[in-house]
């Protein structure tokens, strides 16, 4: 069978929900592909059961993993990432913002911000989301629009505290639940949130002239075809036949890319900002992982020891109660891949606290692709304990 091509008719962009649990994002994200559905076009509905599908995401009620869906508006094409809310899989959340050009941070009308609201907008920022639409949800329950303005205003004061433009980013009252089941007034509220998406997060530059290079998000087996990587296209393009190499975490592994599809659909050639499929030639499926970068062969080298800038984060934030000192050891999350790593501190600080800014050199235990401005968060447990930038890389 022979499937139908991908065209390339509209811009791209990979966009996504976060925020708190229970908040609303995978509901939102269902009810925004219904609205679409019935709107005509390409686009067709995503139920809520098909976004949060596992057992466990069923029996507790939560998301855990992120999921992708796909739609498209009149002007753009769109690759969505449901996250979680839930303080133990932020990790998932990370990996799904690495993805990301904008994002809409869905803030429940009748709690306002709650610690991973915060601890989100904090990860988003520093991990390069450099654009948000806030989606003040369950506008349905509240009956007095005093309370709706002051959560707005609470969300904007948050922005603004953590280098967003809070007066500018758009806030829109929906309700995903009551769009969902059809009420006029609120699907009219979906339409609004899109079109805030469509004019606020701008197509951003897509790097097509540098080295191909695509973290890998999760690894799949197709019978009969082999081993397959996904993952968003960081920068550079791809043609089926090329040769590729796989990188970081381990021994580097050489393929040529014999297959490329996007969303089911076979493409000729990825480009940055693509969510792409990769099917290798030759290599088994324990040989590659999540976390490891696809590339062009030399174009990259793995490292392990780096210089960053980075803000702890506080406990209202989702960080640590007390300070760390040198030798810490927490994990690292780079793009998609988390590994540990040691901690050195300035010389003649002593420790670092919560809420402060810092600088540290590292030391990871496994080497990953980096490049001074790449994001990173640093996690212990389910604490995000900071979240910072690589300002130099040693070696
Ligand atoms: N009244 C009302 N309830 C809503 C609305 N949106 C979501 N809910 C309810 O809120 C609960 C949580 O919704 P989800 O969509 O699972 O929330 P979530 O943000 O995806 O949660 P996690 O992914 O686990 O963080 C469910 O019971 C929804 O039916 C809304 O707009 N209005
Ligand atoms: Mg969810």
């Amino acid at each position: 069978m022979t499937k139908q091509q991908y065209v390339r008719t509209k811009p791209h962009l990979n966009i996504g929900t976060m925020g708190h649990v229970d908040h609303g994002k995978t509901t939102l994200t269902a009810a925004i592909t219904k609205v679409l559905a019935e709107q005509g076009g390409n686009n067709s509905y995503v139920a809520f059961d098909r976004i949060d599908r596992a057992p466990e995401e069923i029996e507790r009620g939560i998301t855990i993993t992120i999921a992708h869906v796909e739609y498209e508006t009149a002007t753009r094409h769109y690759a969505h990432v449901d996250m979680p809310g839930h303080a133990d899989y932020v990790k998932n959340m990370i990996t799904g913002a690495a993805q990301l050009d904008g994002a809409v941070l869905v803030v429940s009308a009748q709690d306002g911000a709650m610690p991973q609201t915060r601890e989100h907008v904090v990860l988003a920022r520093r991990i390069g989301v450099e654009h948000l639409v806030v989606a003040l949800n369950k506008a349905d329950l509240a009956d007095d629009e005093d309370l709706l303005d002051l959560v707005e205003l609470e969300v904007r004061e948050l922005l603004t505290r953590y280098g967003f433009d809070g007066d500018a980013v758009p806030v829109v009252r929906v309700s995903g639940l009551r769009a969902l089941e059809g009420e006029p007034l609120w699907t009219h509220r979906i339409l609004d949130l899109l079109a805030a998406v469509d004019e606020h997060v701008p197509i951003p530059p897509r790097r097509l002239d540098l080295p191909f290079l695509m973290p890998i998000e999760n690894v799949l087996t197709i019978t009969g075809r082999g081993t397959v990587v996904t993952g968003a296209v960081e920068q550079g393009t791809l043609a089926v036949g090329e040769t590729v190499e796989v990188i970081g975490l381990g021994p580097a592994v050489t393929s040529v890319a014999t297959g490329l599809e996007t969303f089911g659909k076979p493409m000729e050639r990825a480009e940055a900002g693509d969510n792409a499929a990769v099917l290798l030639r030759g290599v088994k499926r324990g040989e590659v992982r999540r976390g490891q970068v696809v590339c062009l062969p030399g174009s990259v080298r793995p490292h392990t020891r780096f210089r960053a800038d980075v803000h702890v984060l506080s406990a209202a934030e989702g960080g640590r109660r007390t300070p760390f000192a040198a030798n810490y050891r927490p994990q690292f999350h780079f793009r998609t891949s988390d590994v540990v790593g040691a901690v050195t501190l300035a010389e003649g600080i002593a420790v670092v606290r919560p809420g402060e800014a810092a600088e540290l050199t590292v030391e990871l235990g496994l080497p990953i692709a980096i490049s001074p401005g790449l994001g990173f968060a640093m996690r212990e447990g389910r604490l995000t304990v900071a979240a910072g930038t690589v300002t130099e890389v040693l070696d």
